[in-house]
């Protein structure tokens, strides 16, 4: 059960560029772990998802650590947040920011890329915050098995809620 949800994007067929690369990762494993971070929602919505190398993409994905860019928001160095995102729109809406000073993994000890990405993807398409503790969108890290479906009812009703 959601607070509120934001307007959504107005078309299915979005794009998205991982403007650069974390080093804690090897290339192929952070493009698997954005991909299928996306696909956990594509799954349940008509949205589709696809990747552009130059250009300026609906979601733009990139790894930074302080104050960033022309971001108006900063990160805060080793854990405590560990990405953010933009809600639908043009310029910075839909983008995601991962904070680099944390250790992202696929697999191993640090924060799985593939869980937060997951989790922040759904900002960008207009999810807020769950109190259903079991949710993806859940405000609080869980070291979800990743092999297991990591979308609740909750987050499935938000989101087709949003995107019929
Ligand atoms: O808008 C915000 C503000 C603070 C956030 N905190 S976070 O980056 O530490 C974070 C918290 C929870 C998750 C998460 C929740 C459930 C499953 C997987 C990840 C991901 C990132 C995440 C976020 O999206
Ligand atoms: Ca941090
Ligand atoms: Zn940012």
């Amino acid at each position: 059960q959601y607070g509120y949800t934001l307007p959504g994007w107005k078309k299915y067929n979005l794009t998205y560029r991982i403007v650069n690369y974390t080093p804690d990762m090897a290339r192929p494993d952070v493009d698997e772990a954005i991909q299928k971070g996306l696909e956990v929602w594509s799954k349940v919505t008509p949205l589709t998802f696809t990747k552009i190398s130059k250009g300026i993409a609906d979601i733009m994905i990139a790894f930074r650590t302080r104050v960033h860019g022309w971001c108006p928001r900063y990160f805060d160095g080793p854990l405590g947040v560990l990405g953010h995102a933009f809600p639908p729109g043009l310029g910075l809406g839909g983008d995601t920011h991962f904070d680099e000073d944390e250790n992202w993994t696929k697999d191993g000890v640090g924060f799985s890329l593939f869980l937060v990405a997951a989790h922040e993807f759904g900002h960008s398409l207009g999810l807020s915050h769950s109190s259903d503790q079991t949710a993806l969108m859940f405000p609080n890290y869980v070291s979800l098995d990743p092999s297991k479906y990591p979308l609740s009812q909750d987050d499935i009703n938000g989101i087709q809620s949003i995107y019929a």
